[in-house]
């Protein structure tokens, strides 16, 4: 479909109040969408389902599917628009938000101090008046400015409409092969991605690379770490560890994999259940799909290989795998009645410095501000 009836389709689906989702994967020109037939809300148990998934930040909640069952796919090749570069929005937070944001963190260092807590992620919204919010130019502008992360327009009218550009991979499994990354430290891009890190970012980053790999050996095969590097997302910078995997013969499906890592330590903390014990009591908003993961479950990947180029025709070998695409919901927002939320976050470690980990929440905010209005 070329890109003008593809988003003709999609806005005639929300009209129509349909859920659907549009997505591009990192990386890729390619913009699919999921259109689901009618306006049921589906959930999946157990991730064994194809579909596409929108899971909460707490795991006891449900976790939302549109089956492909009950769903058109489709896609447009690729989306050019303008990168936008500079920001117009305003946000509405006050010196309440701030004194209570930075009020849970100093309680997040004394717990560290006398607990075993080692990280836990704090977060909180802001927001933008959504007066003339359109949609899906908010979309084609993420789509044309983030080009490396995973960008979405999500819709379901039981639920909402939530939007983002994520630079966070939760899973990838194609056939028996399996990947991660383990995300952690922030600072301003400056036009390099050639910097140094200080001892707090690289000790968090290591927490969180030590305990991913400890809890994927209890349910794959062969796990490898890359090595640390640099990463970009927007006007950030992160560290990034890209960990495989093999699936074992015996692995007993993704969900088991999915709950070793999610809440991953970049949104949750270490250890896993303290930290999610401690953002469920302290922080004063529900995040629900915030800090949550989507993405495609069990989709089918059609591959063909030629095997002898003089005769083509009768050696194409097309092979089907079935992937999984799974991302954690970062760098989002979710259009309210009177308002857009914009949901942010970082770790507090030992070593956090409360001042300078609100300044934090307050530069990932411009990933969402940038591309509205
Ligand atoms: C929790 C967020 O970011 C995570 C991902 C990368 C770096 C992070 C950090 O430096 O704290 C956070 O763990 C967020 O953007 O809301």
């Amino acid at each position: 479909m070329n890109h003008h009836d593809f988003f003709e389709c999609l806005n005639a689906q929300f009209q129509d109040a349909l859920p659907f989702v549009a997505y591009r994967k990192p990386n890729e020109d390619r913009v699919n969408a999921v259109f689901q037939n009618d306006d049921t809300l589906y959930e999946t148990k157990d991730l064994s389902e194809s579909g596409f998934v929108f899971a909460p930040f707490d795991d006891a909640s449900k976790m939302v599917l549109m089956p492909l069952e009950q769903a058109e796919v489709d896609y447009c090749d690729a989306y050019e628009g303008e990168e936008v570069v500079t920001e117009t929005s305003q946000l509405i937070s006050s010196s309440e938000q701030k004194m209570a944001y930075m009020d849970t963190i100093e309680k997040a260092l004394s717990t560290i101090e006398q607990t075993d807590l080692k990280k836990v992620v704090l977060s909180r919204p802001d927001y933008v008046s959504n007066e003339n919010f359109q949609v899906f130019e908010v979309f084609k502008r993420l789509l044309s400015t983030y080009k490396t992360a995973f960008v979405y327009c999500w819709y379901h009218p039981k639920i909402g409409l939530w939007l983002g550009a994520t630079p966070e991979t939760l899973l990838k499994i194609e056939g028996q092969r399996m990947s991660t990354m383990a995300l952690a430290g922030t600072q301003v891009y400056k036009g390099t991605t050639d910097v140094s890190w200080g001892n707090k970012e690289e000790e968090e980053q290591q927490f969180v690379t030590d305990y991913i790999v400890s809890n994927l050996e209890a349910e794959v095969e062969q796990v490898s770490t890359s090595e640390r590097r640099t990463v970009r997302a927007g006007g950030l910078l992160h560290l990034q560890t890209q960990i495989s995997a093999r699936l074992g013969k015996d692995h007993t499906g993704l969900l088991q994999i999915v709950r070793a890592l999610h809440p991953t330590p970049a949104v949750c903390g270490l250890p896993k259940a303290e930290a999610k014990a401690f953002i469920l009591h302290h922080e004063t908003y529900n995040r629900e799909f915030y800090s949550g993961f989507m993405g495609e479950l069990h989709f089918k990947k059609r591959q063909t290989r030629n095997t002898n180029r003089r005769n083509v025709e009768n050696n194409v070998y097309a092979t089907v795998k079935t992937v999984s695409n799974l991302y954690v919901n970062l760098r989002c927002m979710q259009v309210l009645a009177n308002k857009v939320a914009l949901y942010v976050g970082g770790g507090i470690t030992k070593d956090s410095n409360p001042e300078a980990e609100w300044e934090e929440t307050v530069n990932k905010t411009s990933t969402m501000k940038k591309v509205l209005f």
